[in-house]
């Protein structure tokens, strides 16, 4: 028997006003794990309605009490870390341990939300006037609409709701819908922990029907959003209409660079995973290597060996290393790219068709290919799979020259050993992130996450740049003069 999920408003699991529901599919097997009420415009709106009201009490909350709230969650989330994980491998596809990061990652922010809680620092600064204080204080912003993707299905819900809590807003969430359960289970362990009623609201429903119904709503004071670029750029044309404050965290093209003096077998450790953990599904994944041409082919010999090793499967498997694409259409775009590559002509080294590990779900070869050329639409367009498109380079400024040609600027990475070249990558890269010797994946919550050219507008999730998405800065004049001073006629 399948369980029916409602959603989640005010405090209540509440049945939708639609009557329409849909099915939640486990990638590698194609069961149906759940079916989940599609919320309609009303629902948004009541959800809404019951966020205003979550708002007025939440934002009375002192923000170290409600860091208490976050604690509480951050405990339950650990205690359940194994079950979530479990569920979130079933639903979205990725295997175990990288799951039980996601679950991780959770646990992390919420713990650094809370510990924001009390840090939240304003500024004081001088009076050009005598007997006169200045100060800044953060206020929270009001009910904030999130949605939010598929490949992290906890952490990057937590990203955003953790931050929005402890700066004092309510919040209306559509998740992906390929992965509505985790953010459900999300809110009813913050229900647990003591959140009160209506200050999260669960609306699941297609994107184009319930969240674009967020992005409309007046009642909503901004929106965080986390997808891809085309609809990010919908999303933020939508706000402007409305002076709505909107923070976009959309794609990545992210390049490594391998250089000859590198130690080519940590390169190659970190290009694999990179390349294809999350089975490429991260919008901080490899999909460019740029290689020395000293060292390409000792390197390409190394990739190819240790890509074939990689064992593609369902992901609750202990043995798996690669799991499912999430679903069909991501599935019949990889397999377009594929094409789309060989037209170009690129060389398809290894991999570029669907597998059957003996399961009926969404599985792909890890793909590489090389000859690929920088303008080429594979080294240009998000896949948002396994795919590793490799192009040759003969110094560090054709490198650099290379990696920042593409339209999106989120995660970079170069391997070296020499300081001076890793410190001009990091100068010169186009990116929200350069690492130096370490993958392009894998950021840690108490650093700004996010990116530049197309890939953001500006905001940064993580870190305490995430209080800025969620909060409004208030200029604060104290007078104690006990007269009437004029700025400006009376300093001069
Ligand atoms: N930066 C990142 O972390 C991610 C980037 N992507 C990129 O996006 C591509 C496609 O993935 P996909 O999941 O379809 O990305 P989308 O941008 O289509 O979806 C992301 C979220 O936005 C919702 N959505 C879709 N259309 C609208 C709309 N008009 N108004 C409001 N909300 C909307 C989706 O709902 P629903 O699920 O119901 O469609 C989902 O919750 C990937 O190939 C990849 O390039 C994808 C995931 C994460
Ligand atoms: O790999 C990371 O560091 C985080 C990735 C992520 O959040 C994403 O792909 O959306």
């Amino acid at each position: 028997m399948v369980t029916e999920y409602k959603l989640l408003i005010g405090g209540e699991s509440r049945d939708s006003s639609t009557g329409e529901t849909f099915d939640d599919i486990n990638p590698a097997t194609l069961e149906n794990l759940a079916t989940v009420q599609i919320a309609g415009i009303e629902d948004v709106d009541r959800a809404v309605e019951a966020a205003e009201k979550g708002f007025k009490v939440w934002s009375e909350v002192p923000a170290p009490k409600r860091a208490d709230v976050l604690l509480k969650a951050a405990r339950i989330l650990q205690e359940r870390k194994e079950e979530l994980a479990a569920l979130m491998t079933e639903e979205m596809g990725k295997v175990l341990s990288e799951t039980g990061g996601d679950v991780q990652e959770a646990i992390d922010i919420t713990n650094y939300a809370a510990g924001e809680g009390r840090r939240m620092f304003g500024e004081t600064t001088t009076s050009e006037l005598k007997d006169k204080f200045c100060m800044t204080v953060l206020r929270p912003i009001g009910v904030v609409g999130m949605i939010t993707p598929w490949n992290f299905p906890i952490a990057i819900p937590s990203w955003k709701i953790m931050p929005a809590l402890i700066a004092g807003n309510a919040i209306v969430i559509k998740p992906a819908s390929d992965t509505p359960l985790l953010s459900i289970k999300l809110v009813e362990i913050l229900m647990e922990a003591g959140l009160p009623p209506g200050v999260v609201n669960v609306v699941p429903g297609p994107g184009g029907s319930t969240g674009k119904a967020i992005v409309q709503h007046p009642g909503i004071r901004a929106i965080s959003f986390t997808g891809s670029l085309d609809t990010g750029k919908w999303i933020m044309e939508e706000c402007a209409k409305n002076m709505k404050r909107v923070s976009l965290e959309l794609g990545g093209k992210n390049p490594v660079i391998v250089m000859d003096d590198a130690n080519l077998e940590l390169a190659l450790e970190g290009v694999v995973w990179g390349a294809f953990g999350t089975t490429g599904q991260r919008c901080t994944a490899t999909s460019r290597l740029i290689l020395h041409e000293k060292i390409k082919d000792e390197f390409i010999a190394r990739l190819l060996a240790k890509t074939k090793s990689l064992r593609v499967g369902n992901g609750l498997l202990p043995e798996t290393d690669v799991g499912p694409v999430i679903n069909k259409s991501q599935l019949e775009r990889i397999e377009k790219y594929v094409r789309i590559g060989k037209e170009e002509g690129a060389t398809l080294l290894l991999g570029g068709n669907r597998t059957d590990p003996g399961l009926p779900g969404y599985f792909f070869e890890p793909t590489i290919f090389t000859d690929v050329r920088p303008e080429m639409r594979i080294a240009q367009e998000e896949i948002f799979g396994p795919v590793l498109s490799i192009i040759a380079v003969s110094d560090l400024d054709e490198a650099i020259e290379v990696a920042n040609n593409t339209k999106y600027g989120l995660s970079s990475a170069i391997y070296t050993d020499n300081v001076r070249t890793a410190f001009r990558a990091i100068d010169k890269l186009e990116a929200g992130i350069t690492y130096v010797n370490a993958p392009t994946i894998g950021a840690e919550v108490h650093l700004p996450f996010g990116g530049i050219k197309g890939t953001g507008n500006g905001f940064r999730e993580a870190g305490t740049e995430a209080i800025k998405e969620f909060t409004e800065v208030k200029a604060v004049y104290i007078d104690y003069s006990g007269r009437l001073q004029k700025a400006q006629i009376d300093t001069v």
